[in-house]
């Protein structure tokens, strides 16, 4: 649909700038030359998409533009979002169906949303509910940010507005006794997913890193299998450097998929071309903005396309 490709494009607005202002001439009817590529060059490195993309991307133009002296900017364009799409094959995440989880034997299906402080795990949590909910399934929350103080008032105010089931307790209470309740409160419910947020922490402490450990036990108490989605939430806006972090969470903690916040805000949306190819982390949602309907599932096509200011692809 054209309209979840305008989320896109107005999602990564301050990326496609960073590419656009100073290729604006590229991404038209005009001619390319050498002075374009090597602006276009130099604003695919300020976005933050890495050598190789970038160097992929210029050598497909470049190639392009030998057999072709009259190549078009738009032609250009179509090209760099088709390296853009191949090298992202394969990052899309995707969520079983509740029918599916139905198969399972009703089990509510978990997903843990952990990361650094600040990167977005509440929200994304309260927005994804509400996805879910909209998608006509049942949604658990469980409050197991029990470290910082306002965090339990701040999912309890999404799950007010948003009209969600929500399972807390109180700042400082054990949040792997939170995530067993939950859990137990959720299949009760007859829930199909329970969400799990968790308290911030830096990858470098380890004994919160520990908590999460523990978190993740006492879930495989109720069902051997959870939780089945271990996502690291982080902030779209740190560009290459949230890598690192993304690593040692991954070691300790076995991710299963990324969600990536506040790319609204950031001239560096090309970063996500790095950590897919460092990683391989599937990317199940990406952060627009901040209203609810701002978190939406990733999908390659629409972000390559967008990026590089080419019309909306085939219908999706
Ligand atoms: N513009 C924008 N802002 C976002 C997005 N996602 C989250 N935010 C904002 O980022 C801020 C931090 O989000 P929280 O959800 O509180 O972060 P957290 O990870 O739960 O924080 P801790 O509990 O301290 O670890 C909030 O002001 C959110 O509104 C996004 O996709 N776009």
């Amino acid at each position: 649909m054209i309209g979840l490709f305008k989320k896109f494009k107005d999602g990564f607005a301050k990326t496609v700038a960073a590419i656009g202002a100073t290729t604006r001439g590229l991404f038209g009817g005009r001619r390319i030359d050498a002075a374009s590529l090597e602006q276009l060059e130099e604003a695919l490195y300020t976005a933050d998409f890495g050598v190789e993309t970038t160097t992929e991307i210029l050598d497909e133009i470049r190639a392009a533009y030998r057999k072709d002296p009259e190549l078009r900017g738009a032609q250009a364009a179509e090209i760099g979002a088709a390296v853009l799409a191949r090298v992202l094959a394969g990052a899309e995440g995707s969520l079983g169906t509740p029918a599916q989880n139905e198969a399972e034997g009703r089990l509510p299906t978990v997903i843990a949303m952990i990361g650094v402080n600040g990167s977005g795990k509440t929200t994304t949590t309260a927005k994804l509910a509400w996805r879910l909910k909209e998608e006509g399934q049942r949604v658990t929350l469980a409050a197991c940010d029990t470290f910082r103080a306002a965090a339990v008032e701040q999912l309890k105010s999404w799950a007010t507005r948003l009209d969600l089931d929500l399972v807390a307790s109180h700042t400082g209470a054990d949040a792997a006794a939170v995530a067993y309740d939950a859990w137990a409160a959720a299949k009760a419910r007859g829930s199909d997913t329970l969400i799990v947020d968790t308290a911030g922490r830096l990858h470098t402490k380890s004994n919160l890193m520990e908590e999460l450990a523990k978190i993740a036990r006492v879930l495989q108490k109720h069902d051997p299998s959870a939780p089945q989605h271990r996502w690291l939430v982080v902030d779209g806006s740190l560009g290459s450097n949230s890598i690192e972090q993304a690593r040692v969470f991954h070691k300790h903690f076995g991710l299963t998929g990324l969600v990536l916040t506040k790319l609204d805000g950031t001239s560096r949306g090309g970063a996500i071309v790095g950590i897919w190819r460092e990683l391989r982390l599937p990317i199940y949602f990406v952060g627009l903005g901040e209203q609810p309907e701002d978190l939406q599932p990733f999908s390659v096509e629409n972000y390559a396309r967008a990026v590089f200011g080419c019309d909306a692809g085939t219908p999706n």
